[in-house]
């Protein structure tokens, strides 16, 4: 059981980060956006705890945009891949707009059918909520010291969003993306505990 909560619950988390990253790199309104509102709550001179999310509700919309995943061990497997897909269900659903999820409440761990990250009923992801503060503070950490960039010549376009088949969702191919420090305060890119 142990083993199975530490591997079911790395490659997800990890994995929805660097979707979430290749949709910020792509699309710079949304990470300058994040990065105000970021510069805005927590300023330049510390860093993000986990509790400044509740005062941050742009990244948690960017969270419920990147945690995206397959239910995994399914006898009968539901699509959520075309629910999150459906313009029946979605206004614009390919478009990558955070706001969708500031504009009416949506509960992404199994309570609206309409996106389920997370599975829903009896054997819903017990760490949904861990997972969920584990994005939140990796992307929010990423994006509140550095500003990241297409490396030179790449258009967003050209970023390979295809999905490697499996049991979580990989990307194709990794992204690479450039980060440039958008902090003064070199102190903060030591490694230190943070304050819960
Ligand atoms: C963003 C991160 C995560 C995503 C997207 C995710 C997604 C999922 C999904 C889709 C399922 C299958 C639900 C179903 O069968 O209907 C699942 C199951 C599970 N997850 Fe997560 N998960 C994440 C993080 C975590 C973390 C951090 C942990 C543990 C610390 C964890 C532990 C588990 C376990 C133990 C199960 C199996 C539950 C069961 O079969 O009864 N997950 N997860």
């Amino acid at each position: 059981l142990l083993w199975d909560i530490i591997t079911t619950g790395m490659d997800t988390t990890v994995i929805s980060v660097e979707w979430a990253m290749a949709e910020l790199v792509r699309y710079p309104r949304v990470q300058k956006k994040l990065q105000e509102e970021l510069d805005s709550v927590i300023g330049r001179d510390r860093v993000m705890s986990e509790t400044d999310f509740q005062k941050l509700p742009y990244l948690l919309a960017v969270v419920k945009v990147g945690a995206y995943n397959i239910p995994k061990g399914a006898d009968v497997t539901v699509n959520v891949w075309a629910i999150a897909r459906n313009p029946d269900v979605w206004s614009n659903p390919l478009e990558y707009r955070p706001e969708r999820f500031l504009e009416e409440s949506i509960d992404i761990k199994g309570g609206d059918f309409r996106v389920l990250p997370f599975g829903a009923g009896r054997r819903v992801c017990p760490g949904a909520q861990l997972g969920i503060n584990l994005v939140a503070s990796m992307i929010g950490h990423l994006l509140h010291h550095f500003e990241w960039s297409l490396p030179e010549g790449t258009m967003p376009e050209d970023v390979d969003m295809m999905e490697s088949p499996g049991i979580v969702t990989f990307m194709s191919t990794p992204l690479q993306a450039v980060a440039k420090p958008r902090l003064d305060k070199e102190e903060l890119y030591n490694r230190v505990p943070v304050e819960m």
